[in-house]
């Protein structure tokens, strides 16, 4: 299997079959509903909060809410229902969530997805809580992770999840390959197109995105649907304050397992960093369309199933990687 990442890799351009790249449609249906485009803030503390989660919901893009306010999980659930919105929030597998899923049944809140959220989610903690979530909470979409391999995503799909979530260790905020020597980091989307090789269900490529055209390279190889973290971490809504620095505007991102997420320091596999402010998350998302709309012409088509069929080429080195 040869190893690459999203900076070793070109789309080869096919002839543009559209006069404007407005015609072009990025929609992407993932579960019950359908995205303006397939990217989602990563479940991430410091990257979704409540109000976020509402104008993403509002205005058809696709959110996960973290699992760390954890007693606020069903009432979330519950007033993004009474809003008319979707609901979609995410659990560990400690004994903890499986009480939430029971208490959500016994409420007949029935969130649209379900994410099983861990680190090495190839595992047994996380296969019965899928069989859990799927006997309580029948109707649910739920999505489990993080893999890294192909076994992991078909046996997280014969478990009964119905889409997984790809990545390990290639996070920006991320030092779990430093810290225990595995990982994705480095060939996260070689890792994406292995996957969905295997998967029978949707994937979400979840990492290592550092520009909007990786968007279109994760649909290429597979990926029905992007988490991305650090390219969302400094804007105006992300929570937290904008900090100034010798005259320069940021914002704080940090890993899940970091020990600022986590208020200890024990099994940190995650790092603080701060991130230039970008403005608002809607200019942000408006031009990873646009660049979607573009890359979608170049492969020569009207939507996204095009970039599936482009041709590819592995170019080592054309440009530094931004980690
Ligand atoms: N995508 C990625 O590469 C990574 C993501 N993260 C993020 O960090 C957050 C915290 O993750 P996580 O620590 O799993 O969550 P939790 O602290 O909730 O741990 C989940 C459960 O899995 C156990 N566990 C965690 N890591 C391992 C492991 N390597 N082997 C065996 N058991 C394990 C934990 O027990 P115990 O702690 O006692 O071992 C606990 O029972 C999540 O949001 C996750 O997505 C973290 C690291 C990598
Ligand atoms: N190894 C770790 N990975 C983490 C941690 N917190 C989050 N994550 C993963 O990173 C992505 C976001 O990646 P980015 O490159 O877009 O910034 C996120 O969705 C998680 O899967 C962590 O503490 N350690």
């Amino acid at each position: 299997m040869q190893a690459f990442d999203y900076e070793d890799i070109q789309l080869v351009p096919n002839k543009c079959i559209v006069k404007s790249r407005s015609e072009i449609d990025t929609k992407i249906k993932f579960g019950p509903m359908i995205f303006k485009i397939p990217v989602v803030p990563a479940n991430m503390q410091t990257i979704i909060d409540e109000p976020l989660a509402i104008w993403l919901a509002k205005n058809d893009y696709f959110y996960i809410m973290h699992r760390f306010n954890e007693d606020e999980r069903l009432p979330f659930v519950k007033k993004m229902h009474q809003r008319g919105l979707f609901a979609s929030i995410s659990v560990g597998v400690k004994p903890k969530e499986y009480e939430l899923i029971n208490e959500l049944a016994a409420a007949h809140l029935v969130p649209e997805y379900i994410t099983i959220d861990i680190a090495h989610g190839h595992a047994d903690t996380v296969i019965d809580m899928i069989h859990h979530i799927k006997k309580r909470l029948p109707g649910v979409f739920v999505i489990a992770g993080n893999v890294g391999t192909p076994e992991g995503v078909r046996e997280l799909e014969n478990a009964g999840a119905d889409a997984t979530k790809v990545g390990i260790g290639p996070g920006k905020a991320c030092i779990t390959k430093l810290k225990t020597g595995f990982g994705t980091g480095g060939w996260q989307l070689a890792a994406v197109r292995l996957c969905s090789k295997a998967a029978s269900k949707p994937i979400i490529a979840d990492g290592g995105i550092r520009y909007n055209g990786d968007i279109a390279k994760s649909v290429r190889f597979g990926a029905s649907m992007c988490m991305i973290g650090s390219l969302f971490a400094g804007h105006e809504e992300s929570p937290g304050e904008v900090i100034s620095k010798n005259g320069k505007k940021y914002k704080t991102y940090y890993g899940s397992a970091s020990q600022y997420q986590k208020g200890q320091y024990k099994n940190v596999e995650g790092k603080k960093l701060l991130v230039p402010y970008r403005g608002h998350i809607a200019d942000t998302l408006h031009e990873m369309q646009e660049d979607l709309q573009s890359a979608i012409s170049y492969a020569g088509g009207r939507e996204l199933a095009a970039l599936r069929k482009v041709d590819y080429v592995i170019v080592k080195n054309s440009i530094f990687n931004g980690d």
